[in-house]
């Protein structure tokens, strides 16, 4: 059975309008029955009283006199009356019966109480009137007692009610056909909005709208709140369309945006952003590809490993923007020795580059190329009006024959450049199975090189400069040592070019610096003579931001006085970017430190620079005093050092004198200082203090060549 709850709302409104409109029926109905049957039962009542009384009047004399028959006679009369089913005379003080009426239809009636002193007596089928007799005297002669039936009383109530039933169901009826008329008029507004939210649901067309209702109701209410509802959807809609569309062309630009730049990225993670060249991956990439297609195809191929000589130093001196575009040109210049795009030339970073020669038919066509390559760096680059020249070192590896893999062949390349390197740059070399084992060997170093300062594996050894002129030592040159639990003792040689490459070098002369230094203290206060000491700074120390900072507080550290340290800068130093030189040889003169110009001769110098800087000494470099006594080019060229170190009022240290021949012509020649085995080789620091007590006699040694 369908449950209310889930009727449909026009059934729920004439249900209720029918229920409640039948319980009014009912209620009214049986409230206007009830009073009519009150009023009936009344007048009932009041009827056979009034009858009782009547009768009672026209009898009280029959009853008097004990005339049976007429008070018979008159109780007769009384059959008019339907109701009045029984009537009885009790005469005083007899208890029988005087006289009666019975009506024929009613033979075994009996009253319900005879002889009752109370007037109305009633049961459920009969009421019962008693009215005393009296005589004219008002002597009491008896009762007459009424017994009238109150079946025409039920009759009336059966038609009653009969007829309230009929109107009843007529009502309902009734009530039925206008409830079914008016929930239809609230009804039918509802299922309009319902079926226009459901249009708008199905369509999600928020412009559709609900028809006014004429009515001034709450469906009015109801239709204005659905439309307004319906608008700021609308509205919602269109603002959510706007900032979609808003959002979808912000999605598509990032997506564009993201799209260029993951194109960017991915051509960045593959390329060298200074050159445009492919980087390491790239290379490893493209390599990779390269060996099978040559594995498959039995095809040879070869892999150039190629660094640039002295690019470091460039670098260092010149500046990064100087390096920067010579590595630029570099790539053009490679990529033109090539053939594009079978080959592919990479930058693995700083100054090393890779080749791939793909189908070289034979390995000699690798060093067909690597030539052309040496032949187009010849030609020197220029950078702010200077001249820079850049020289290459290069390795050659083959697949399949030295090695079947990228890494191998990248490793064999790269051992075969330090062979080239070796054997004194600007060449090539193709690999062979021993320039792997220096590359080694060579990595081995370096890694030691790092734990070197860590162990305290380094000593300052020194080199006593003597005044030829006074025959006395005047100071001395700190060259560093390296005693190797390895390599035992490593000579500076071997170890500051890959201290410079590593940057090492850094920390290594910073304490070399402070050693120096520390010495020359300790000399001093031995009560020696006021010495110096000279220290080698290379280049990469020498453009440190730091230097002077570093120098300064070295200095003051150890409360030295700064004209006692001598600084060593090369030629080829300080040179090349002689400008900034300037300024910091400048700001170390300020400090008070002593500079000398190392390996004089061997460099390019600028005689005009030479006179702006604030140099104090000039060491010529110890391949021209070597043969000294023997070529006459290196005795003018010291002759004219000399002379022009004169002019321009700087001392001048002969570097590397061996014989007394040398010591004997630098003192002929005028020379200042002389520096050398033969004066005294580089020791320990324990040893040179203890050649300081006992020092050499220079002028005994001279007097013999004499
Ligand atoms: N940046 C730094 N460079 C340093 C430091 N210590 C040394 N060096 C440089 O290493 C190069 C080699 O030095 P070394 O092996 O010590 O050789 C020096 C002398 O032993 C050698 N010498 C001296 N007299 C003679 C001689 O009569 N004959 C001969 N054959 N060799 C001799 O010359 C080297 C000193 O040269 P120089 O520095 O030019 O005065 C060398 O270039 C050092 O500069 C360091 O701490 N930092």
């Amino acid at each position: 059975m369908l449950k209310f709850k889930e009727l449909s709302i026009r059934y729920k409104l004439t249900l209720i309008m029918l229920l409640s409109s039948s319980i009014v029926l009912l209620f009214s109905s049986t409230a206007f029955m009830i009073n009519d049957l009150i009023s009936i039962q009344r007048a009932m009542e009041n009827d056979i009283e009034v009858q009782t009384n009547m009768t009672a009047v026209s009898i009280s004399f029959r009853v008097h006199f004990d005339d049976v028959e007429q008070t018979t006679n008159l109780l007769n009369a009384l059959s008019e009356h339907n109701s009045i089913v029984l009537a009885q005379v009790y005469k005083y003080p007899e208890t029988t019966v005087f006289a009666s009426y019975q009506r024929p239809s009613a033979t075994t009636l009996q009253l319900i109480a005879p002889h009752q002193e109370h007037n109305l007596v009633s049961s459920v089928k009969y009421l019962q009137f008693s009215k005393p007799l009296y005589s004219p005297n008002q002597d009491y002669l008896g009762d007459l007692v009424l017994l009238a039936d109150r079946q025409p009383f039920y009759d009336r109530i059966k038609i009653y009610t009969s007829i309230a039933l009929i109107i009843i169901i007529i009502s309902a009826f009734m009530a039925f056909l206008l409830s079914s008329r008016l929930q239809h008029i609230i009804t039918a507004p509802i299922l309009k909005l319902a079926k226009m939210a459901q249009r708008v649901s199905i369509e999600k067309n928020y412009a559709l709208r609900i028809d006014p209702s004429p009515s001034k109701d709450e469906i009015t209410f109801l239709f204005n709140g659905f439309n307004d509802m319906l608008s700021a959807i609308q509205e919602r809609d269109k603002k959510l369309a706007q900032h979609n569309e808003h959002l979808e062309r912000t999605v598509t630009n990032r997506t564009a945006e993201l799209k260029k730049l993951n194109l960017k990225l991915t051509y960045q993670a593959y390329h060298d952003a200074l050159t445009n060249l492919p980087n390491r991956a790239l290379f490893i990439k493209r390599a990779e590809q390269a060996i099978n297609h040559a594995e498959q195809n039995n095809e040879i191929l070869a892999m150039l490993f190629i660094d640039l000589d002295r690019f470091k130093f460039i670098n260092d001196t010149l500046g990064h923007a100087a390096g920067d575009r010579l590595l630029q040109e570099v790539s053009k210049r490679l990529l033109a020795c090539t053939r594009l795009p079978e080959d592919t030339v990479a930058r693995l970073g700083g100054d090393e580059f890779t080749l791939l020669l793909r189908d070289i038919k034979e390995p000699s066509n690798a060093a067909i190329v690597a030539e052309y390559i040496i032949k187009s760096l010849t030609n020197p680059l220029c950078f702010h009006d200077q001249e820079l020249y850049i020289t290459p070192s290069i390795g050659i590896s083959i697949f399949p024959k030295d090695g079947r893999d990228v890494g191998t062949l990248m490793k064999n390349a790269d051992a075969g450049m330090y062979m080239a390197k070796r054997q004194g740059r600007n060449n090539y070399r193709f690999y062979v199975h021993s320039a792997n084992a220096a590359s080694a060997a060579r990595l081995n170093m370096e890694n030691k090189l790092r734990q070197a300062l860590e162990f305290e594996e380094f000593e300052v050894w020194y080199q006593p400069r003597f005044d030829i002129r006074k025959g006395i030592v005047v100071g001395a040159e700190a060259l560093v040592r390296w005693r190797s639990p390895e390599f035992s003792l490593v000579p500076p040689a071997q170890f500051i070019p890959l201290a410079e490459d590593t940057g090492l070098i850094i920390p290594i002369g910073e304490w070399v610096l402070r050693t120096a230094c520390q010495e020359n203290q300790r000399w001093q206060r031995a009560g020696e003579p006021p010495l110096h000491v000279s220290v080698n700074l290379s280049a990469r120390q020498f453009i440190q931001e730091d230097l002077l900072i570093t120098i300064e507080q070295i200095v003051s550290d150890l409360n030295m006085d700064p004209h006692r340290l001598e600084l060593e800068l090369t030629e080829s130093l300080i040179m090349p970017n002689a400008e900034d030189t300037l300024e910091t040889l400048k700001a170390l003169k300020r400090l008070g430190m002593q500079l000398s110009v190392d390996d004089f001769g061997t460099g390019y110098s600028s005689l005009s620079y030479l006179k702006r800087f604030p140099i104090d000494t000039l060491k010529i470099d110890q391949s021209f005093i070597r043969d000294l006594n023997h070529d006459s080019d290196d005795s003018t060229l010291v002759t004219a050092i000399i002379a022009m170190a004169q002019k321009l009022r700087l001392t001048v240290v002969a570097e590397g004198v061996e014989t007394r021949e040398q010591l004997s012509l630098l003192s002929r020649y005028e020379c200042d200082y002389a520096q050398g085995y033969l004066c005294g080789k580089p020791m320990p620091a324990t040893e040179f203090r203890q050649f300081l007590e006992k020092p050499l006699n220079l002028k005994s040694l001279m007097e013999d060549v004499r």
